[in-house]
């Protein structure tokens, strides 16, 4: 699980855009969810991108077989990002908080959209439960 730039400030403003749980909450709950479903989960947050980049070159050689990941603004920017997971050929689903295509319009592209599983949006926190239960129905039918 990665989630992008300004996650970590979570629950501190706009929650009527991004909710009230703060990430560690979101990741601890996520966390108690893999486990019941027998997946290892490993979460990580950067406001970097090379970061977010270098992380996803480490799962192709520590065999992860899914990513999630909330990009954040990198969503609507990174064509590194893009390259990055498109190079290592793991499945991953894009999530975010906020309904991006209720808003402003450099919001509605995402650069990862049309290579990932799929894209969840627009319900929150159940947004990040959403996509690991999507995640447990791809890797129990591969
Ligand atoms: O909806 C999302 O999850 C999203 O990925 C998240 C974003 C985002 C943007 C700014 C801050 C935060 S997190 C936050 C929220 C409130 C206060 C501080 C930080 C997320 C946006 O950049 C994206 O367009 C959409």
């Amino acid at each position: 699980m990665l989630n992008g730039p300004n996650l970590n400030l979570l629950g501190t403003r706009e929650p009527d855009v991004y909710g009230h749980a703060t990430l560690d909450q979101i990741e601890h709950q996520l966390r108690e969810q893999a486990e019941a479903i027998g997946i290892t989960l490993d979460c990580r947050q950067s406001n970097a991108e090379h970061q977010l980049i270098d992380w996803v070159h480490e799962a192709r050689t520590t065999h992860v077989d899914f990513i999630l990941i909330n990009p954040g603004a990198y969503t609507h920017t990174s064509i590194a990002l893009r390259d990055a997971l498109a190079g290592v050929a793991i499945p991953f689903i894009e999530i975010h908080l906020s309904n991006i295509h209720a808003r402003e319009a450099f919001r509605q592209h995402s650069y990862l959209a049309d290579i990932a599983t799929g894209v969840i949006c627009g319900f929150g926190a159940q947004g990040y439960d959403f996509a690991l239960q999507a995640a447990k129905q791809q890797l129990s039918q591969s």
